[in-house]
C-alpha cells in the first residue's frame, strides 16, 4: 500500500513510521522545507528526539509527490491548519483515495469537526474516515502497546484503515460513529487544561478524579445531542482518551494547563510546551456547540473563563464548586 502523511509533527512522525513498518511505503510531507532537508540529513524526527525514521521512508516539501498515486492520505496537521491543508491538497486528491484524519479539534468559526472540514472542502464524496484514541506519539514509537479507533460513516473507509493502521502492538477497533469519535477527541482537550490547572494548583487526586468524571460526563451530553453515541463515549475516543491526556506526563494538554495553573499567562504556556496544544483552539467551539445544542458544559465553561477572560484558575474551581446543589442522576 502507498500512503502519504501530510504533516511532519510527532504524530504524523509517529504513524508514517508505524505505517512503513508495517510493509507501507510512505510519504512523509512538512510544510517548512528546512524542517524536512534537517530530517532528511539526520535521519531523526524533528519532534521526538532520538527517534529514527525508517531509510526507505520518503521525506518532502512538496506535497503534489506526497499525494500523487497513493492509496491511503494520513492528515496530521494541527487542527487550525486542516481546512488551508485540505483546499492545498484538493487540486491533486484522487477519487478513489482514502483520507484518515488523526488531528483532534473543532473549527471555530464554523463549528466543524476534521471530517466535517475535510467534506465541507473536498465533497461529500470524499472518502474520509478518523483514527483517535489514548495514543501519545512518544509511547506510540517505543512499540508499547496501544488501542485506538477507526471511524468513518462508511465502515468499509472504518475496515480499510483498520487493516492499514494494526499492528501486534497497535490494536484498532472500528466505529461508524464519527461525531461521537470526533466530539471526544476534541473536548477531552479542554477538559484536560482544566486537569492540568488543578494540578498546578497544587490540587490533590481527588480533584483530578472529579474533573475526569463530571468532565466525560460534559462531553458525553454534549456528544449525544449531537447524535454519537454512548459506546463511543464510554470507548476509547471517549473515556480512554480523556484519562490518558488528564494524566499523561505526555499530554501537552495537561501540561499547558499546568502552567497555567502555576501562575504563567496561557500564550507563555503554550510557548513552553513547543508542541500544539489544541485545547485551546477548541474551547471556544465547545462552548458555542454547548449553546448551539443547549447543553450545560460548567468545566468547558470555566477553562474559557481562565483561558480568555483573565479569570485566576483557582476562582474559576471555586465558581464550579460553588454552582447551585444537583442531582448525579438529572
Ligand atoms: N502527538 C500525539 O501524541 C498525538 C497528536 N494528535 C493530534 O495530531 C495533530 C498534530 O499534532 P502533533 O503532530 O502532535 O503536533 P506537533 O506540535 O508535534 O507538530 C505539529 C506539526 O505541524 C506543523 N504545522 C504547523 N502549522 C502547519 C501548517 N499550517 N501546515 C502544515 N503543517 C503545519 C508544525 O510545523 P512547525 O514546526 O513549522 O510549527 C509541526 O511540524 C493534533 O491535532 C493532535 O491533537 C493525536 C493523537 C496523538
Ligand atoms: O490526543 C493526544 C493523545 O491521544 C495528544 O494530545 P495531548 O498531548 O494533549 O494529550
Amino acid at each position: 500500500m502507498k500512503v502519504g502523511v501530510i504533516g511532519a509533527g510527532s504524530w504524523g512522525c509517529a504513524l508514517a513510521i508505524l505505517l512503513q513498518n508495517n510493509g507501507c511505503q510512505v510519504s512523509l510531507w512538512g510544510h517548512r522545507r528546512e524542517q524536512i532537508e534537517k530530517m532528511q540529513a539526520s535521519g531523526e524526527c524533528d519532534k521526538l528526539p532520538g527517534v529514527m525514521l525508517p531509510k526507505e521512508m520518503s521525506l518532502t516539501w512538496d506535497l503534489s509527490s506526497c499525494l500523487l498515486g497513493k492509496d491511503l492520505l494520513v492528515l496530521a496537521v494541527p487542527s487550525t491548519a486542516t481546512r488551508e491543508t485540505a483546499e492545498k491538497i484538493k487540486p491533486y486528491v484522487e477519487k478513489n483515495q482514502i483520507l484518515c484524519s488523526v488531528s483532534k479539534g473543532i473549527e471555530e468559526d464554523s463549528l466543524l469537526t476534521q471530517c466535517g472540514i475535510l467534506e465541507d472542502v473536498l465533497g461529500k464524496d470524499a472518502k474520509v474516515g478518523v483514527l483517535s484514541g489514548p495514543s501519545h506519539a512518544e509511547e506510540v514509537v517505543k512499540g508499547l502497546p496501544t488501542v485506538v479507533v477507526a471511524g468513518s460513516r462508511d465502515i468499509a473507509v472504518a475496515e480499510f484503515l483498520q487493516n492499514a493502521f494494526m499492528n501486534e502492538n497497535f490494536r484498532v477497533y472500528t466505529s461508524t460513529d464519527v461525531t461521537g469519535i470526533e466530539i471526544g477527541a476534541s473536548l477531552k482537550n479542554v477538559i484536560a487544561l482544566a486537569a492540568g490547572m488543578s494540578d498546578g494548583l497544587g490540587y490533590g487526586d481527588n480533584t483530578k478524579a472529579a474533573l475526569i468524571t463530571r468532565g466525560i460526563k460534559e462531553i458525553s451530553s454534549l456528544a449525544l445531542a449531537m447524535g454519537g453515541l454512548p459506546q463511543t463515549l464510554s470507548g476509547l475516543a471517549g473515556t480512554g482518551d480523556l484519562i490518558v491526556t488528564c494524566s499523561s506526563r505526555h499530554s501537552r494538554n495537561r501540561k499547558a494547563g499546568m502552567l497555567i495553573g502555576q501562575g504563567l499567562r496561557p500564550k507563555d504556556a503554550m510557548d513552553q510546551v513547543h508542541m500544539v496544544v489544541e485545547g485551546v483552539y477548541s474551547a471556544k467551539a465547545a462552548l458555542a456547540l454547548g449553546k448551539k445544542y443547549q447543553v450545560s458544559l460548567p468545566i468547558i465553561e470555566q477553562v474559557n473563563e481562565v483561558l480568555f477572560h483573565d479569570v485566576d484558575p483557582r476562582l474559576a474551581v471555586r465558581s464550579l464548586m460553588e454552582r447551585d446543589k444537583k442531582s448525579e442522576i438529572a
